[in-house]
């Protein structure tokens, strides 16, 4: 053979080969597979084992294993009959309503109960520009309209606590997964991809019970669901998690050891999310706050690692409610170093601090999305304003 039959010859196989590539690549990304180097930290995606009801895979790149729930699997208490449950739990532990109408009820309004108007509004944690707003209002409304009558009464300090709590706020969850590609004429050509929240916040506030909760209240809602346990800080949050999945059937991707990169794992979670095709991705994380600046390399490199492919849904801070301003200055360094969509309030059970929702809400310009009432599985619900106010003023 001559020269320009072998270089026809080669050229033809080189063409062969690049098509063959190209198509395959191309079936893998509809199938919803992300492919190599699309991952910051690991390249080719670890092959997950199917589900086949055993707990755990280990070998997976950086020790980074599934773990799929056995045994029964509960079904979560739907939103409705948690708000009215937890309505009364908030009603019982706050007091605020009844020490206000109590003071408000007197015959002689003096300087001396309006202190102590202030006072209780102050305990309760409402920060001091809100409390001086509406005692200010609420000393003008009675002397306008001349009245003493307690329901009316009641009726205008509501209506100046719920300007502050703000029912304006957006407080929808953000569960709506993304579409990275294909057609709407052609519905098994659309690439969909999880929508991922991240919990932050410091150690204690109950990051982990509130991953775990989430996402009872999401499967309740027929979403479906992924945990990451990227806290690999502490090996028990893995574990705890693990528990929470198991009850309700939702799958957890976490590392094997203690103190593997979060990074690592929180990619992990999201990339077998997507694989998977659920809903909702939520990742549980670390965050000491040692200092601002590790604190901010790791859940940069976390945010990093999960944007490659679509934008954090939900960052959500959880914040315990009886900290007080210690808690707000967290809440601070947390805004500085994640772009927060919402803010998850734990402990208002047992708590007379409500007012913190208005105090935090002011100082982050966020708004409290959910709120904890309590250490039962379903005792997070969606922050209402109007059911919060009606249940702090009893
Ligand atoms: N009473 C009450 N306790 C809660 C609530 N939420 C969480 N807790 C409790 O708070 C404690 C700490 O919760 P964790 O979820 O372990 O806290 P964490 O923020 O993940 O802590 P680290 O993993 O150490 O960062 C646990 O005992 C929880 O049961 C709530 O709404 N009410």
């Amino acid at each position: 053979m001559d020269t320009t039959v072998w270089i026809i010859l080669a050229v033809a196989v080189l063409v062969v080969v690049v098509v063959g590539l190209v198509l395959a690549r191309r079936s893998r990304r509809g199938a919803g597979e992300v492919g190599p180097g699309d991952a910051q930290t690991g390249g080719e995606i670890p092959a997950f084992p199917p589900s086949t009801g055993e707990p755990a895979d280990p070998g997976a790149i950086d020790g980074v294993v599934i773990t799929h729930p056995h045994g029964a699997i509960q079904k979560p208490e739907n939103v409705a009959s948690r708000l009215v449950r937890l309505r009364a739990r908030l009603a019982r532990s706050g007091a605020l309503g009844q020490a206000l109408l109590a003071v408000l009820g007197r015959d002689h309004l003096d300087e001396a109960a309006w202190e102590e108007l202030e006072e209780t509004l102050l305990q309760a944690d409402l920060g001091i520009d809100p409390t001086t707003r509406i005692l200010t209002e609420l000393r003008t409304r009675i002397r306008v309209d001349g009245t003493k009558d307690p329901a009316q009464v009641r009726s205008i300090l509501r209506e100046l606590l719920l300007a502050e709590v703000d029912p304006t706020m957006d407080r929808t969850l953000h569960t709506q997964r993304h579409v990275l590609g294909g057609s709407a004429e052609d519905p098994d050509s659309v690439v969909y991809f999880p929508a991922t929240f991240l919990m932050v916040g410091v150690n204690g506030t109950g990051k982990t019970t509130t991953a775990g909760k989430l996402a009872r209240l999401l499967v309740a809602e027929d979403k479906t669901v992924l945990l990451g346990a990227a806290d690999t800080f502490r090996a028990a949050a893995a574990d705890q998690l693990q528990t929470w999945g198991e009850r309700v059937g939702v799958d957890v991707v976490r590392s094997d050891r203690e103190g593997a990169d979060p990074a690592s794992v929180a990619h992990d979670a999201v990339l077998r999310g997507a694989r998977d095709g659920v809903d909702v991705v939520i990742v549980d994380t670390a965050g000491r706050l040692q200092n601002k600046s590790g604190l901010m390399d790791e859940l940069g490199k976390i945010t990093r690692v999960v944007t490659k492919r679509a934008p954090v849904a939900e960052s959500l801070l959880v914040l315990d409610a009886t900290t007080g301003q210690n808690g707000l200055r967290q809440a601070r360094v947390f805004a500085e170093v994640a772009q927060l969509t919402g803010i998850v309030l734990t402990k208002l059970d047992g708590s007379a601090k409500g007012g913190i929702v208005v105090a935090v809400q002011r100082e982050l310009g966020i708004p409290v999305k959910l709120v904890g009432l309590g250490e039962g599985p379903d005792d997070l619900a969606p922050f209402d304003p109007e059911t919060f106010v009606d249940a702090l003023l009893g």
